[in-house]
């Protein structure tokens, strides 16, 4: 997918909201484990019903790695769900992968080709050409780790080399990267006060902002600080809105969520139109 039509969703749904999904069968309700398939069953149900307040859906990989083959079948499906039904949603593999760069490339097909998602996140530390055959992939998109929303993001990425934070030097470096136009960065929610310095490395690059909900972060405060003039912005929120109800009515109160939010980043659109 291309960027510019990631933007004209956000300015038609109002919204910048990616809903994660992290499914888990221990908290899905109960009465869909009688189903074929009840992690697809249940993602189907998240996706028709909140598919119009947000503009992009984020399988957590490990979600379905956790199952095995028949968890792998899952996401298969699902991804099938997406491209037929949504084919307007940006989806995020969030997988977290990199390696040296001929494996690198199997990655890259995996998940841009055979699932055809149309982003992956990937963790920086092997640095350029780990990263780099994933940018070869044209409208296809790289999210790097930067400064993640865990508490063990203190423990090397804010650390600083040669006087500056490793989570700076991974955007300053990585803006140096073969088809850095692909690129788009994982800052967390609950870090948001520092989205200030890092919009002065990146102005305009888009941000995969999760940690709202679940974890505590403030929507208005990512706002605040890290929204661009293009936006820039797609906040994930998992567990808030799969698991707002674990009964019948889970897909209802998963709607619910996801519109309280939608209406939300409504209103900090509104803010950055001068509205
Ligand atoms: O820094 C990061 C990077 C990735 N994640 C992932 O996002 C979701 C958040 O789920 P919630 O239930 O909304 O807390 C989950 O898949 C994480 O693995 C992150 O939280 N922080």
């Amino acid at each position: 997918m291309k960027i510019e039509h990631l933007i004209s969703q956000i300015h038609k749904k109002n919204s910048f909201l990616c809903v994660g999904l992290d499914t888990d069968l221990d908290k899905i309700p109960k009465h869909l484990l009688s189903q074929e398939d009840p992690i697809f069953a249940f993602n189907k149900s998240i996706i028709d019903a909140t598919h119009e307040y947000c503009v992009a859906y984020k399988p957590n990989i490990a979600f379905y790695e956790a199952y095995g083959l028949e968890g792998w079948k899952s996401l298969e499906r699902t991804m099938k769900y997406l491209n037929e039904h949504y084919p307007e949603m940006f989806t995020i593999a969030d997988a977290k992968r990199g390696d040296i760069g001929n494996t690198s490339t199997r990655y890259a097909k995996a998940f841009f080709e055979t699932l055809n998602f149309d982003s992956i996140t990937i963790a920086p530390y092997m640095g350029r050409d780990s990263v780099e055959p994933f940018l070869a992939f044209q409208d296809k998109h790289t999210i790097l780790l930067a400064l993640t929303s865990n508490q063990g993001a203190y423990d090397f990425q804010t650390q600083k080399i040669e006087g500056q934070e490793l989570y700076k030097k991974v955007l300053e470096v990585s803006k140096g990267y073969a088809n850095a136009e692909n690129l788009m960065y994982v800052v967390g929610a609950t870090k948001a006060e520092f989205l200030k310095e890092i919009r002065e490395i990146i102005p305009e690059q888009f941000l995969l902002v999760p940690g709202v909900g679940a974890q505590g972060g403030s929507l208005q405060e990512v706002c605040k600080y890290g929204m661009a003039s293009n936006v820039g912005l797609l906040v994930n929120s998992s567990r808030g809105i799969l698991y707002a109800s674990q009964d019948e009515d889970f897909a209802d109160n998963a709607a619910l969520q996801a519109k309280s939010i939608q209406q939300d980043m409504e209103a900090e659109l509104q803010k950055l139109n001068g509205i």
